[in-house]
């Protein structure tokens, strides 16, 4: 371990974009795979996982995505991939996480929306009792679904209105899914007081990230990094404050860059936009928030007080409310100052 990472390993953090099936640990996923043998393509052997969570391009990761996905059957199988999820973001120092979830996905395969609610509440609620992790959610449209989907996520979010909601997105493919037709869908969602959180810009051009500001009312894009290639949408990112969720090795792992030294990270973060370093799937990925941390450290030619004030951008882009913002803060500052 060199000493950034162990000290990285010890920073704490908060997790802003992160998607809830994307987190169930290779335990979990064989666990679910072997209770549904037979009836699953997901493999419940580690190694073979490994390869099955090998991808193409991005329109294959949704798809494999949407397979383990069908591994989730009940409340019960919700609950625990929740609860556990929790376990794994507290073991990395994440005191805060924004976790994104699709409950449509769920509720269509036969969970009622209300015991999927009360089912991730209760996780939440163990998390911090056993944890001490506090988290939130996303709820996000699966934008491959359509407008059915966006309905329906709604729908959820309003009439079940689960405690720990807080933001409104759209996930999935961007090819063939313009922003605007969700349009109505976040100003009813945003007219209820949760924010908006869309992605936009992971597989398509900087336009997407236009709309998703434009027409979705985004205050954070996810991803977003498209906007690279865009000088005057990255001046108006600064300039209004709308920061990006970054998550590096999620673009190389769906193609969405080359490679990492290709990932325009570092330009955006000259533009002067903000940005916080996030997992996104982190074990269909292979990565971990403190493998990512270490890899925007190296692209961004970080130090202790750089990947520092990292963690401190994530907590201030986040939803926490004021006194929660200063807390964590006081605890990153004082781990930095008993590090040395
Ligand atoms: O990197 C990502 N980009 C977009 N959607 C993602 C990503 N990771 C997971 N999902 C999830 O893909 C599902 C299908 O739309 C959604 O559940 C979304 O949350």
């Amino acid at each position: 371990m060199t000493d950034l990472t162990g000290f990285i390993a010890g920073l704490p953090k908060a997790e802003l974009h992160v998607h809830h099936v994307g987190s169930a640990s290779p335990r979990i996923v064989a666990e679910l795979a072997a209770r549904h043998e037979g009836s699953s393509p997901v493999p419940a052997d580690p190694d073979r996982l490994a390869e099955y969570f090998e991808f193409r391009d991005f329109a294959h990761f949704i798809e494999v995505y949407l397979s383990v996905v069908d591994l989730i059957r009940d409340a019960e199988d919700v609950r625990l991939l929740t609860y556990e999820i929790g376990r794994e973001l507290a073991r990395q120092q994440v005191r805060y996480a924004e976790l994104t979830i699709t409950p449509y996905s769920s509720v269509r395969r036969g969970i009622p929306a209300p015991a999927f609610c009360e089912a991730i509440e209760d996780a939440r609620t163990g998390a911090a009792r056993d944890f001490g992790v506090n988290l939130r959610w996303c709820f996000d449209i699966p934008g491959e679904a359509g407008l059915v989907s966006a309905e329906e996520t709604l729908r959820i979010a309003l009439e079940e209105r689960p405690d720990g909601l807080i933001s409104f997105g759209l996930g999935g493919p961007e090819i063939g899914v313009p922003r605007p037709q969700f349009k109505p869908y976040f100003d009813k969602a945003r007219a209820a007081g949760l924010h908006s959180v869309p992605h936009a810009g992971e597989t398509t051009g900087p336009e997407t990230v236009w709309d998703a500001v434009r027409e979705l009312g985004a205050e954070r894009i996810g991803h977003g990094i498209a906007a690279a290639q865009d000088e005057r949408l990255m001046a108006y990112l600064a300039e209004h404050g709308i920061p990006l969720e970054v998550c590096p090795t999620s673009n190389l792992r769906t193609r969405a860059v080359a490679s990492l030294d290709e990932h325009p990270i570092a330009r955006l973060v000259a533009a002067g936009v903000p940005i916080s370093v996030n997992s996104d799937d982190p074990p269909m990925f292979g990565t971990t928030l403190e493998q990512e941390y270490a890899v925007a450290a190296r692209l961004l030619g970080l130090d202790r007080d750089g990947v520092t004030e990292l963690a401190r951008a994530a907590v201030r882009h986040s939803f926490l409310d004021d006194a929660g913002k200063s807390a964590l803060i006081s605890e990153i500052d004082a781990y930095r100052e008993t590090y040395g």
